[in-house]
Formats: C-alpha cells, structure tokens, sequence
C-alpha cells in the first residue's frame, strides 16, 4: 500500500519524529496540533506543512488533499475524541495512533462510535525522556519494534496502511492484541518507568556529596524519571491494573531484599541466599531482553577512551573507528567532576575491542 500523504495530529515527540521519518522517505506530511507553537516548529524543522482542514463544499482537487492516513500522536486519554474529530472531516483513509496503551483508546473509539473499519491502533516502542518537537529524530524508531492491534471490524488495506507506515519508519511490525501489549508492557515499559521514579525520588534530598559520586550506574536506571509527569501519568492510569500487579511484584522482592540486609547487618549470614538469588534472576532478566534489532540478546565488548571535555574529541573518536572498520553499536560519556575531561564507552562486537584498542592507542588516545 502506498503511502503518499500522511496527516499527523500531534507534532510532539513522537509525531514529529514519525513526520521527519516519512518526508525522509518522500512522503508528503501534513501536520496539526491544538498548539500552533508546536505545528511551526515541527514545520521549521522540516516535517512537512500545516493541515487546513477541509470545510464544506470543497472542489475536487481540495478533496484530494485527503491524506492516506492519519497518524493521531497525542496524550492516550485524547485518542478517541481526535479519531471521532478526523473521522467526521473525512480527513484520512486510514487512521492510526501511537498511545502507548491499547485497550482504553479503542475501547473508548468503540463507545463513541468511531469506525473500527478504517483504524488501526499502534505502538511504537521507541521515545525519550523529552517531550515536544524539538526532542524529535528521523531515526527514532529505526530497528524498533513497532505494536498494531487490529480490531476483528479493522479493514485489511488499513491494516496494510499501518504495516507501510512502521516499515516506512524503519520499525518492526509486532502484530499483538489490545489486551495483551497492554500487559507486556506493563512488564518492560510502565512498571519499570514507575521503578525508575521511585529510585530518582530518592535523589531528590540526597546530599550533594552523594549527587557528586553519582556514576553512570544511577544514570542509566533513572533516565526515563526525566520524562513528563502529566503524559506518564496519562499512560499509568490508562493501564492501571496490570501495572500495579508488575508493580506489587518489583515491591515484594524490594521488601524481601531489604529485610534479607537488615537479617545480614545484624550478622544473619544464611540472608545472602536471598539477596545473591535476586541478583542471580536479575542477571537472567536483563540476559533475556533482545538486542538491537530485534534479534537475540546480544552482549558488546565496551571499550573506555579517556576523551578531552573540548569540541571535535568524539568526530576524531569515530574517525579511528571508521579507519579500522569497527563498528560502534552504541556510546555513552561519563564526565569526571570538575574536570576538563570524561570517559566515552564504545559498545562493540567482541572481536573487534581488540583492534580498535590498538587502533586508539597507536594515535595516541589513553584505552585505560
Ligand atoms: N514519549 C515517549 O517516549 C512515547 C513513546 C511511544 C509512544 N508515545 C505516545 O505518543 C503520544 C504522544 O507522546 P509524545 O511523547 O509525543 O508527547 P508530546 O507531549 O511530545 O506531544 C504531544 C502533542 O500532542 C498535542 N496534543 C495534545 N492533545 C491534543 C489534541 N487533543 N489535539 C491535537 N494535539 C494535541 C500536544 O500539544 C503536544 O504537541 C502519547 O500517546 C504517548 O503515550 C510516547
Ligand atoms: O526510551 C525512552 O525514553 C522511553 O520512554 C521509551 C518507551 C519505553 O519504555 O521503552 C516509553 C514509553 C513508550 O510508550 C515507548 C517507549
């Protein structure tokens, strides 16, 4: 199915990097937004042009400004109301939304007498922890997987609308029931979004010296805790109870870890077991989440450059990687505080940490 024009409702995060994904790909994208800041925005930073909706008693050439689908991009709670709105201007063939819940949208498009034939819901797993337009990437969702949930009433050629929009995006279609995306991900989603709050919560009156020990450890769990309240807690109520069940569980093994280090400091030895089998599940959890695209779970050698906290350190860092054909898998940067440099770990295939080691340390670079 071709996808010519795309209406995107919602130039947020994830409209907008949906939109610049697509005009990549040469799609004409129509964009809209209650906020006229973010539709110019979106627009500035090359996502297409602003909708005009249609009014009645438009000619045949404004009729053919109907886009092929619409992609509704707004908080879950606005979803159906949008889709009733879009449907009534007959603004789209096709129509789809990107809430991260399922179940409720569609429940609540039935309700209000949306037309299941042309909508399918959908999902990417894909976004930050920045909201707005400004936070938006073309590849975003490039190697992600990507939830529809087609109705039993949902037409085929919608549901193929759909499949070219996920493809178009470079994500992989994952096709799943409403019911059940919702409580996958209230597993590798919300749950752990509400985990990283609380564990970010405790930060909030730490000491400074604490914060200045803060390493990568604390980083990578809290990350998600730097995302919206009002849009999280939009998505939390939305999928309420499977959440708090995954949640009740994270709380049960918390408690049961804090009374096994309360038996341990008042010299009960036997409560390691405890603590050592919670880790020990840890480590298989963690080991079961697949990599990059999709595929297997993968481990990558991690590679320390020291680097100059200066312009130009990381392009020169990548140079050497493309001068010995490594490639890097993923990167992160540790600043050192209160000092004029940092540490870049490289994520690479094992066989190749060996090579780019004694690349980096023949020009010079310090691979502690
Ligand atoms: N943030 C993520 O990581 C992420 C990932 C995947 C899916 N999602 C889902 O995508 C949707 C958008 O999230 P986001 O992160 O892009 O949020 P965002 O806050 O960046 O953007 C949402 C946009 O929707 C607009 N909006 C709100 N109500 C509207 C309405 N009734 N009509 C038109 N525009 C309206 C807002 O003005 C805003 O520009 C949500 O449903 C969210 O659950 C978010
Ligand atoms: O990586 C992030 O910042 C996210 O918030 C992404 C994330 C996720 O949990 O993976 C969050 C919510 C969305 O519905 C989809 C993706």
């Amino acid at each position: 199915m071709d996808l010519r024009t795309v209406l995107v409702v919602g130039t947020g995060l994830i409209g907008t990097s949906a939109a610049l994904a697509l005009r990549k790909r040469g799609v004409r994208v129509l964009l809209a937004d209650r906020d006229q800041g973010a539709v110019r925005l979106a627009r500035e930073l090359g996502a297409g042009e602003e909708w005009q909706p249609m009014k009645g008693g438009q000619s045949a050439a404004q009729a053919a400004e109907r886009a092929d689908l619409a992609i509704i991009a707004v908080p879950p709670a606005y979803v159906a109301t949008e889709l009733l709105e879009l449907q009534r201007l007959d603004a789209a063939r096709f129509y789809t939304d990107v809430a991260s819940v399922k179940a409720e949208p569609i429940h609540r498009a039935a309700q209000l007498g949306c037309d299941l034939a042309t909508y399918v819901a959908s999902h990417p797993l894909a976004g930050r922890e920045k909201s707005g337009p400004g936070a938006a990437r073309d590849d975003l969702f490039l190697g992600r997987p990507w939830a529809l949930c087609p109705t039993e009433e949902a037409d085929p050629e919608a549901k193929a609308a759909v499949l070219r929009l996920i493809e178009l995006c470079g994500a992989n279609a994952v096709e799943v029931s409403a019911i059940d995306h919702d409580r996958a991900v209230a597993v590798v989603s919300h749950a752990p979004h509400v985990a990283a709050s609380a564990v970010a919560a405790r930060l909030a009156d730490a000491t400074d010296v604490a914060l200045g020990l803060a390493g990568q450890g604390v980083r990578d769990v809290t990350r998600i805790a730097g995302s919206d309240p009002g849009l999280w807690l939009g998505i939390l109520s939305g999928n309420a109870s499977p959440v708090a069940e995954v949640l009740e569980a994270v709380a049960n093994d918390l408690a049961d870890a804090a009374s096994a280090l309360r038996a341990l400091a008042e010299g009960d030895g036997t409560a390691t077991n405890e603590i050592t089998q919670l880790l020990k599940r840890g480590v298989v959890g963690h080991d079961r989440i697949p990599g990059k695209h999709g595929g297997p779970a993968s481990s990558y050698a991690a590679v320390q450059v020291v680097i100059g906290d200066r312009p130009g350190q990381l392009a020169r860092l990548f140079q050497v990687c493309d001068e010995v054909g490594v490639n890097v898998e993923d990167v992160r940067l540790e600043h050192a505080p209160g000092l004029p440099l940092g540490i870049a770990e490289l994520s690479v295939e094992p066989d190749a940490a060996g090579t780019l080691t004694e690349a980096l340390r023949e020009r010079g670079w310090q691979v502690p």
